[in-house]
């Protein structure tokens, strides 16, 4: 089951950059802070922090302060990209929407700007895997080569695009600048915005105007929706109509109705809502009755590096937790061609591709 998992082509939707930071990396990059940059830095409390198996929220976000602590310069968010593309890749990602908040630090001269030019330089720099991450002009993608079956042999590609993050720890007008910035980056292959961070922080109109306006200039908008009981929220988040929602644990009964009458689609994230406490247990997990339901949903990892997983581990979980077999784990995969931001030329590559996977399936 686990070899299938991981040899079966998938998307993956919800990835956090700085999230999927390999552990190693992570440690190895604390331990190399000088005297002077430690100051921010605990490395024992690092170490505690990424030895424990369950994290409550207020962890987790602890845990990024963390990160962002020890990820500070370009050279650093070139390298963590690149690894996270080999990691995605070699786990079978074909197709991955990669979302990362951009930041700015005036003491070493980053702007939101040069922090994404330093996110492309990561995906320049993969040289193990084939990266298509440039929207082509022709209509088609290096996906057309790929072989239908990959195998030991058979050199991988994977197509990328990226998801700019707003935090909510933001001003509007930090939002904004977001935004604009993915505007100005789309031929680059940015192709939405994200609204996420502590959901116990914040309000998230702060950000309803830079969601609008990304909305009308065309990009595409994803929610971390219900990560915590806030009714009102949940509703109105619902009513703005993204194209995705991230999570939707703490939904009450008006939420499911209102969703499931919606058709958005949901990126759930079995692992990470398991490990947070935000779902009791994965026998309750909403998947079950979303999935019963044929509500357009797709699995994703959320951060592989803060909870220990893969995105064919989170097959394995779903397909051992809710008696799903090899077939409806693919169809699980392949309709999530249907929710992916990139455009039309992409999603035709990925429908022809995953077609002939289904038709050499052997089951
Ligand atoms: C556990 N569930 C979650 N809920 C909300 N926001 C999350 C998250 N996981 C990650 N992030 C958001 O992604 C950032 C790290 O990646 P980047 O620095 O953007 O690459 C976190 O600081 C948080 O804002
Ligand atoms: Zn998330």
């Amino acid at each position: 089951m686990e070899e299938w998992c991981v040899s079966m082509p998938k998307i993956e939707l919800h990835a956090h950059l700085n999230g999927s930071i390999r552990l190693t990396t992570l440690l190895e990059l604390a331990k190399a802070l000088t005297e002077n940059q430690k100051g921010a830095v605990n490395i024992s409390q690092v170490e505690h922090v990424i030895m424990k198996h369950d994290l409550s929220l207020t962890e987790v976000f602890q845990l990024f302060d963390l990160i962002h602590n020890v990820i500070t310069d370009h050279n650093t968010v070139t390298r963590i990209t690149k690894e996270v593309i080999e990691d995605f890749a070699s786990d079978n990602v074909v197709y991955l929407e990669l979302r990362t908040t951009p930041k700015r630090n005036d003491s070493i001269g980053m702007s939101k700007r040069s922090y994404v030019d330093a996110v492309m330089e990561g995906l320049r720099s993969v040289s193990s895997v084939d990266v298509d991450f440039i929207p082509n002009t022709q209509d088609s993608t290096s996906l057309s080569n790929l072989p239908i079956i990959t195998n030991e042999n058979s050199r991988k590609i994977i197509i990328v695009r990226l998801i700019l993050s707003i935090d909510r720890r933001e001003t509007t007008e930090a939002a904004m600048e977001t935004v604009k910035l993915a505007l100005e980056m789309r031929h680059l292959g940015v192709v939405g915005i994200d609204l996420s961070g502590n959901p116990k922080t914040g309000e998230w109109t702060t950000y309803l105007p830079a969601l609008k306006f990304a909305r009308e200039q065309g990009l595409s908008v994803t929610l971390h929706c219900g990560e915590i009981r806030n009714s009102k929220e949940i509703k109105n988040m619902l009513e703005f109509h993204p194209q995705r929602i991230g999570h939707a644990c703490f939904f009450e009964d008006e939420h499911w109705i209102k969703l499931k009458s919606s058709k958005i689609p949901v990126e759930i994230c079995l692992t990470s809502n398991i490990r947070t406490f935000s779902v009791a247990s994965i026998e309750v997990h909403h998947f079950a009755c979303l999935y019963k339901a044929k509500h357009p949903l797709v699995l994703c990892t959320d951060d592989t590096g803060v909870f220990s997983t893969r995105l064919s581990k989170e097959y394995k979980l779903a397909a051992n937790s809710f008696g799903l077999g090899r077939w409806e784990m693919l169809e699980l995969s392949r309709n999530a061609v249907e929710y992916i931001f990139a455009d039309n030329g992409v999603k035709n590559d990925l429908r022809i591709f995953f077609n002939s996977v289904a038709n050499n399936m052997e089951v």
